[in-house]
């Protein structure tokens, strides 16, 4: 008899609609892994921030016809690893459930969807290939805090043959669709962080900069390419260099500028407001010869089957955490890494 397994898919969450977006800010700020002020300050600060954010944010958001299109597209991508593991897997009973940390479907919603779905196996699959204490790690918290069972745990993925093969991909083809411009410079853009949280432990940079340089092997062609952070938000100081800086330097050497959005898997209000309506303007005005932005991993059949191989090599061995390859990846350094207490 086949097994019963469920994969769950993790991912940040966005608003459905405008009415949404307060409450999905508030939630995000209220998160200790996003603001590690102690508990009533933090939630004053939630309740502050999402209330004067909330503005600006809904404009945002109805530039994309009124909510974020993270759901329906991280669908798509539950459709896609279905139909892989089925194919790959047959006689199992295969199910993907998606858990959201700051809106529908929450995490709390998909641990009550496993339970009733009673897998033998549990898989948790954050889409996220770079680990962070803010996205994996806060996800993974909220799986315990629900009651999620025992799984068997893809903690990163940063250098996995199909999502790396799937980029390089992507950026050649955006390259040809192009027109095969000259004088390009290839601009790796992850969402930034707190330079506190990296400095506390947090693997994540290191990761997003082990996946550039991956991509970058692949790709002789762009020999000129350089790794920036996006989305600053608050008054600290993030990680740099910035993505803003880094286009208006590109801009003003004259360079056709080639995007790629090497953090985010999926398109959402950071790639399809940010990339390309803020920063394709900024590329302009600052005399770029050219902008053009690479989609994300989204249902690239090499970046599906990558996903689906790690399920897999997952489903061997002991339940618990699955890194790379079996062995932790981040040097001793990072602290923050989940795999220090499981890998020596
Ligand atoms: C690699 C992915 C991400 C990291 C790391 C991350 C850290 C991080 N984000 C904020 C603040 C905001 N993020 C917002 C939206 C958002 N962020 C990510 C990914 C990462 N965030 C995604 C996929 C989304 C989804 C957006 C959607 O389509 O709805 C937002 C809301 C949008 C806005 O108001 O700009 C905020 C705010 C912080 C502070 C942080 C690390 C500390
Ligand atoms: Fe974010
Ligand atoms: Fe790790």
């Amino acid at each position: 008899m086949g097994r019963r397994i469920a994969i769950v898919l993790f991912n940040l969450g966005g608003p459905d609609g405008q009415e949404d977006v307060k409450p999905f800010l508030r939630n995000l700020f209220r998160d200790p892994a996003i603001i590690g002020a102690p508990g009533p300050i933090r939630e004053a600060l939630a309740w502050f921030i999402s209330t004067t954010r909330a503005k600006s944010a809904r404009a945002n958001y109805a530039l994309m016809g009124g909510g974020s299109p993270l759901y329906p597209e991280t669908r798509k991508q539950s459709d896609a690893l279905t139909s892989a593991l089925k194919a790959a897997l047959p006689g199992d009973e295969i199910r993907c459930f998606i858990a959201m940390r700051y809106w529908h479907p929450f995490v709390e919603e998909a641990v009550a969807a496993v339970k009733a779905f009673a897998p033998g196996e549990t898989v948790l699959l954050p889409l996220y290939p770079q680990f962070s204490t803010t996205t994996t790690g806060s996800s993974l918290t909220a799986w315990t805090k629900a009651g999620g069972g025992p799984a068997r745990t893809i903690c990163c993925y940063p250098e996995e043959t199909g999502f790396i093969a799937a980029y390089a991909k992507l950026i050649r083809e955006s390259w040809e669709k192009a027109g095969k411009p000259e004088n390009v410079r290839l601009l790796f853009s992850a969402h930034g962080l707190p330079e506190k949280i990296v400095k506390d432990g947090d693997p994540y940079q290191w990761q997003v900069e082990r996946s550039c340089a991956a991509i970058a092997a692949r790709l002789p062609e762009f020999a000129d390419w350089q790794v920036c952070y996006q989305s600053r938000v608050g008054p600290l100081k993030w990680i740099t260099p910035s993505t803003d800086e880094t286009i208006e330097a590109a801009a003003s050497e004259g360079k056709h500028i080639l995007l790629a959005p090497v953090a985010f898997v999926s398109e959402h209000i950071e790639t399809l407001v940010e990339l390309d309506i803020e920063y394709a303007e900024l590329a302009h005005r600052h005399g770029a010869a050219g902008y053009t932005r690479v989609p994300a991993a989204g249902t690239a059949p090499d970046f599906v089957s990558g996903l689906a191989g790690l399920v897999k090599t997952a489903l061997q061995g002991d339940t618990g955490l699955k890194p790379p390859g079996g062995q932790r990846l981040c040097p001793a350094g990072f602290g923050q890494c989940p795999c220090r207490a499981e890998i020596t």
